[in-house]
């Protein structure tokens, strides 16, 4: 068969046996192929990844070759990868900020790890080549600068408050601006206009990512930002035990009330792995995968309980980067993985424009 019986449906129906092996969709349906050029049998094609340190891009890439390959006619098939973070543009253009995806981090309870959870995603999600910014909203507890070993603003430059900067990632804090150890007692209209002003008034500059830590609970806060920001969706950390399980599943619920999609629920202090390698379940067990099975959105992972992780908060210096093999940094680090893709299935649900294509030869 000659070159010229290349076909755009057999081009693409090609590409769309090459699935993206963390989304699990094909990579046509995902709108990743952008750019298609044949001549003369050989093919070249743009695909542009939905985060841009994909650590499969090398299998995407060898599967995209053989798929073409196979076609006959295809004597050569260059992939040219690029990477674009997805959003759905509502921040943009509701807010005008140049803010791709906006994520809460929520609990049910207090202490379940929710700021430990954010900061590491936050640091992880920026080691992973994208730009971040974590909003530290924790009214009841602004714990994120100590996490982050960062106790002060840079100067007041220009019209907007400079975001500090630690590991990669811009931060706001509540906490920056209340005197430390002062109780913070803020009610829905004051928080409302704070959220709106730390995104208005901050200059976070364009961002893949913004990761927002929120109070633990289902009270003003949560409220007052899903209706101050359209939110990417929300993401839900638990512990294993039934108590935790029941108030996650009712922050779950207020968010899915509000239209804001759950993008999955993470699990921390899963196990406790003691000297001899066998693992203690402190809090119970499967609390989290139960409560994502019967929500049916999904389990983004567990952390174990490790002193490494309570230590890396205490010292500024979050675990991912601290201890960066150890099994809770390893942990994070692949649900941060996970995160970005829920992020780009939920973000490329509502943007969808088509892929250019050039058949010459
Ligand atoms: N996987 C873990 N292993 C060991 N310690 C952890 C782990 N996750 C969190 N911690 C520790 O548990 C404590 C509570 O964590 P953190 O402050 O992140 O919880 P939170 O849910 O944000 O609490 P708050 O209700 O104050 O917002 C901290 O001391 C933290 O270092």
């Amino acid at each position: 068969m000659s070159a010229n019986a290349l076909s755009q449906e057999a081009l693409f129906s090609a590409l769309r046996q090459v699935k993206d092996p963390e989304l699990g969709r094909d990579i046509v349906s995902l709108n990743m192929v952008r750019h298609l050029e044949v001549d003369d049998g050989v093919v070249t094609v743009e695909i542009v990844l939905t985060t841009p340190a994909c650590p499969l891009r090398d299998q995407i890439q060898d599967d995209v070759k053989a798929a073409l390959m196979a076609l006959p006619g295809v004597k050569e098939v260059r992939v040219n990868l690029q990477a674009n973070v997805a959003t759905d543009g509502r921040i943009r253009g509701s807010l005008q900020l140049p803010v791709k995806n906006a994520v809460a981090v929520a609990s049910g309870k207090g202490g379940v790890g929710k700021t430990t959870v954010a900061v590491n995603l936050a640091v992880a999600l920026a080691k992973e080549g994208a730009t971040v910014g974590l909003l530290d909203a924790d009214i009841y507890g602004p714990n994120v600068p100590t996490m982050l070993g960062v106790d002060r603003l840079p100067p007041f430059q220009g019209e907007k408050l400079q975001p500090a900067e630690a590991f990669g990632v811009k931060v706001m804090s509540i906490g920056f601006l209340v005197p430390q150890g002062k109780p913070l007692i803020w009610r829905g209209p004051m928080l409302h206009s704070a959220i709106r002003q730390f995104l208005s008034d901050v200059a976070w500059g364009e961002l893949d990512y913004l990761i927002i830590d929120l109070p633990p609970g289902t009270g003003d806060a949560p409220l007052s930002l899903a209706q101050s920001i359209p939110l990417t969706g929300a993401v839900i950390v638990t512990l294993p035990q039934a108590v935790s399980v029941e108030d996650a599943a009712r922050s779950l619920e207020m968010f899915r009330e509000l239209n804001v999609p759950v993008l999955g629920v993470i699990e921390n202090m899963s196990y406790l792995e003691l000297p001899d390698g066998s693992r203690m379940d402190v809090f119970g067990q499967g609390g989290g995968e139960k409560l994502a099975q019967k929500a049916g959105v999904p389990f983004l992972g567990n952390i174990p309980m490790d002193p490494m992780v309570r230590v890396g908060g205490d010292h500024g210096s979050p675990v991912v980067v601290a201890k960066p093999d150890s099994a809770p940094a390893k942990a994070l680090k692949e649900i941060a993985r996970r995160l970005a893709a829920q992020i780009s299935v939920t973000a490329l649900q509502a943007e969808r424009p088509a892929p250019k294509i050039e058949i010459t030869g």
